[in-house]
């Protein structure tokens, strides 16, 4: 979802940020940076409709070149605050791209400043605001660098119109026959006024001053202060983004914190049911077409007895090695949750239901072999029960396309719902999981996400059960259970 202006209230701003991901907080500050330049847009207009009046101190000719780079400069963060979200998932290029904005974008601010004038007002709060709000929302490292750049540009760019190189700049003084301020264009005019008076008290003191000593005198006193301003303002500036990048990295060090708190399950160290469950309606929502999907539903057998038998304390052993078993046994993108006391979801995404069978047959086979030590000599062996169900393409095809009809049957009748449902027309066209689900809004895709989630674990689930049945300690599969009607698939399944 693009950044736009509806999402800038305080109220939601904090709640997507704390949402959103990378490429969604890239895409933020491209918005913003697209509104600061559409600002500096608007004042080229009014430079330029006011021309008559403001043209006497204002170079125009580097004017209308500036405006033609700002609109095309404009269009492009606007383009790329919408390109940002088309990246998730693809860390090389949401990478290329951050430095792409930070590139140009550094590069614009720095001679726009150069341009039109470096006020302390305008540089610092480009260095150090633009530092700020920059590491709050892209690659941190980036954004250092870039700032090291700039403050050695800042240096290069005060001194060396003192070493008689003239820097391009809007700001034009019209002192006529006076070819002391002629020389260099970066004088402002406070500083022209100043060395007017001074060399008007000097002719009017002494009577008259020679013309090179005023020029000297000029040259020496504003390259002494403008090192004095650099040399006590950009040290200070390399101090609070240094510290403002530490304050980030402890925030982040926190946040990580809470949410492995939040997520985790304390026992076993594996993902809790919530997590586990977000998890699994995030990935059964992005699966590509033409996926299978499969889920295992496991419960250890007999836990009770072991607690009774061995203690509680034994209990939370078996419960631990149980879950380094399954932590050794799965890869990242495999969702392994603790479910509830002795049960444990696992989800495999783009996992067909033989291979599903396969996984779930030798995790079995691992957890009754695992020997568990009571103590350096007396051990003794769990064992579990599986439910597996794998949905497949045309089944999930089926569900979306059938909860979508029965949605449209219920509200035909509002405007919304008709335009939708063209939508939701030419999406079934295509027999695609993902355009049917596009056509959807995005409460209504979550509703379906969380509606098919407990669809296959309620369906895993009584393939579970039926383990226990026939003797515990074996894999049961739900879609052949539903195949010989041994099982009813909830609300309404039909094969
Ligand atoms: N040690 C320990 N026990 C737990 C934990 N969570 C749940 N339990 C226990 O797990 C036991 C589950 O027992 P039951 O639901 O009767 O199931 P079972 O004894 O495994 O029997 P079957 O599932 O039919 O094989 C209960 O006694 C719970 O107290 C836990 O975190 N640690």
């Amino acid at each position: 979802m693009a950044v736009s202006l509806r999402q800038l209230s305080f109220t939601e701003l904090s709640r997507l940020i704390f949402k959103w991901q990378a490429p969604e907080r890239a895409s933020l500050l491209s918005f913003l940076v697209a509104m600061e330049i559409g600002l500096h847009w608007l004042w080229c207009a009014v430079v330029w409709w006011q021309r008559d009046s403001v043209g006497v101190f204002v170079n125009m000719p580097l004017l209308y070149m500036s405006w033609l780079v700002v609109s095309i400069l404009g269009l492009f963060f606007l383009w790329l605050s919408r390109h940002f979200v088309t990246l998730k998932n693809d860390k090389e290029r949401l990478d290329f791209w951050q430095i792409v904005l930070i590139v140009i974008y550094s590069t614009y601010i720095g001679i726009e400043i150069l341009i039109i004038g470096h006020s302390s007002l305008v540089s610092g709060v480009s260095l150090v605001g633009g530092t700020m709000l920059g590491m709050m929302l892209v690659k941190r490292i980036y954004i250092w660098r870039a700032f090291l750049l700039q403050v050695l540009l800042i240096v290069i760019v005060n001194i060396v119109p003192y070493m008689g190189v003239d820097l391009p700049s809007l700001r034009e003084i019209h002192l006529t026959n006076d070819p002391v301020f002629h020389t260099h264009s970066y004088q402002t005019y406070n500083e022209a006024v100043t060395i007017e008076n001074a060399i008007a008290a000097a002719i009017f003191h002494t009577g008259t001053v020679p013309l090179n000593d005023g020029h000297e005198l000029h040259r020496n006193s504003a390259l002494f202060w403008r090192s004095t301003h650099m040399y006590l303002a950009l040290p200070k500036a390399i101090f609070i983004i240094y510290i403002f990048r530490t304050l980030l990295l402890i925030l982040d060090a926190s946040k990580r914190e809470i949410l492995n708190y939040a997520r985790q399950d304390e026992l076993t160290g594996l993902d809790n049911r919530r997590h586990g469950l977000g998890q699994m309606q995030q990935t059964l929502m992005t699966l590509n077409d033409h996926q299978d999907y499969s889920v295992i539903l496991f419960d250890l057998d007999w836990f009770k007895s072991i607690n009774d038998n061995y203690g509680h304390e034994v209990g939370d052993k078996v419960l631990k090695e149980v879950a380094n078993i399954l932590a050794g046994a799965f890869t990242e993108n495999q969702i392994i949750s603790r479910y509830g006391g002795e049960e444990f979801l696992i989800v495999l995404p783009e996992t067909g239901h033989y291979t599903a069978m396969t996984i779930a047959e030798q995790l079995r086979a691992d957890i009754a072999k695992h020997a568990i030590y009571i103590n350096p000599i007396h051990s003794f062996e769990a064992t579990a029960s599986f439910g597996l169900y794998t949905l497949t393409y045309s089944e999930r095809l089926r569900i979306i396309d059938e909860y979508i009809k029965s949605m449209y049957q219920e509200q035909y009748q509002d405007d919304a719902t008709r335009s939708g449902m063209k939508m939701y027309k030419q999406a079934r066209e295509t027999h695609s999981v993902m355009a049917l689900y596009k056509a959807l809004d995005e409460a209504t895709q979550a509703q379906v996400g969380s509606d098919m989630c407990q669809r296959l674990i309620s369906i895993a689930d009584k393939a579970l059960y039926k383990a226990k049945d026939r003797g515990r300690n074996q894999v049961v599969s739900a879609n052949e259970m539903l195949v010989e009607g041994k099982i009813d698939a909830p609300n309404g399944y039909q094969r």
